[in-house]
């Protein structure tokens, strides 16, 4: 049985990923973490430092600037954590990595396996069109989400760049230009609105023809499901920092 502590427990994903896991004989949520009080099955905590229970794995859904505080107190407890929330600032992807040189960590902006997939065909397009076609990535969220573009956006961005030898520039919701676009950008556009779970379109538009690679999340229970996988293959690796790449590797 894995133990789980949920960090933003009260939230859209952190409710999902209690649910799924009572679900789940393999998994058990010993507490969760968040700045509001909910009806949980299980104590919540304002802070990991307060979470007085054993545990094996913190999985986490919050917001940005929870996460460097959550990762010290994840150092000093020696517990490995998924970190899924989106919408990091340089410094706070930095404590990721100075927390990964002592503990496991585990970070995807994006934890469906759809997505994972749609990066690689991304890649493979993007390495024999980029000469001749511009690239454009659309995305849609429901309106509660709060960072935009979406922290998946910015990883199909990134790896288009790491396959072009990153030199690409990111152009974000063109507005006010008087200039043509440049060969060498990816525009980024971000969509709000509704109950979206979570739409990601990648365009390929060359001379009169147009290639387009999109996934469409029909639910959150996929990236709860890829969360839960992550916890699982997490508990068992050494200090490091881990990706989605990782887990398909391992099988
Ligand atoms: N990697 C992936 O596959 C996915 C990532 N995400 C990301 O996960 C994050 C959460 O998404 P979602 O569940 O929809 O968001 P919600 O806003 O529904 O849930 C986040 C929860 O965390 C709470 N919270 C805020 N700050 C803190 C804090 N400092 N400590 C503890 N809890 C805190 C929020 O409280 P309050 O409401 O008061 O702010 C809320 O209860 C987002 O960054 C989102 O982009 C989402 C889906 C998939
Ligand atoms: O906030 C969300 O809902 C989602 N966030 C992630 C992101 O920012 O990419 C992943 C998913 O699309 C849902």
């Amino acid at each position: 049985m894995i133990r789980v502590i949920i960090n933003g427990c009260c939230g859209k994903m952190g409710k999902v990923i209690a649910s799924m896991a009572s679900q789940n004989q393999d998994f058990e949520v010993v507490a969760g973490i968040d700045q509001n009080q909910c009806q949980c099955g299980f104590p919540v905590y304002k802070s990991l430092d307060e979470v007085d229970v054993d545990a094996d794995v913190v999985i986490d859904f919050s917001y940005h600037t929870a996460v460097p505080q959550l990762l010290k107190a994840a150092v000093i407890k020696n517990l490995p954590v998924v970190v899924a929330t989106t919408g990091l600032d340089e410094e706070e992807i930095n404590s990721l990595k100075e927390a990964s040189n002592h503990i496991p960590v585990f970070r995807s902006a994006n934890m469906s396996l759809g997505i994972n997939v749609l990066i690689s065909l991304v890649k493979e397009a993007a390495k024999v069109l980029s000469d001749n076609f511009d690239i454009e990535i659309l995305e849609m969220h429901h309106n509660m989400k709060k960072d935009s573009p979406s922290g998946t956006a910015l990883l199909i961005a990134d790896a288009i760049n790491s396959v072009l030898g990153d030199r690409m520039e990111y152009v974000y919701g063109r507005h006010s230009n008087v200039d043509k676009r440049d060969k060498n950008e990816v525009g980024i556009h971000a969509l709000r609105g509704g109950t979206v779970v979570g739409e990601h379109e990648v365009i390929f538009a060359g001379h009169d023809e147009i290639i387009k690679i999109s996934h469409s999340a029909r639910s959150r229970e996929i990236f709860g499901n890829g969360a839960l996988l992550a916890a699982k293959f997490l508990i068992n690796q050494k200090p490091g920092l881990y990706d989605m790449e990782s887990l398909v590797k391992k099988g």
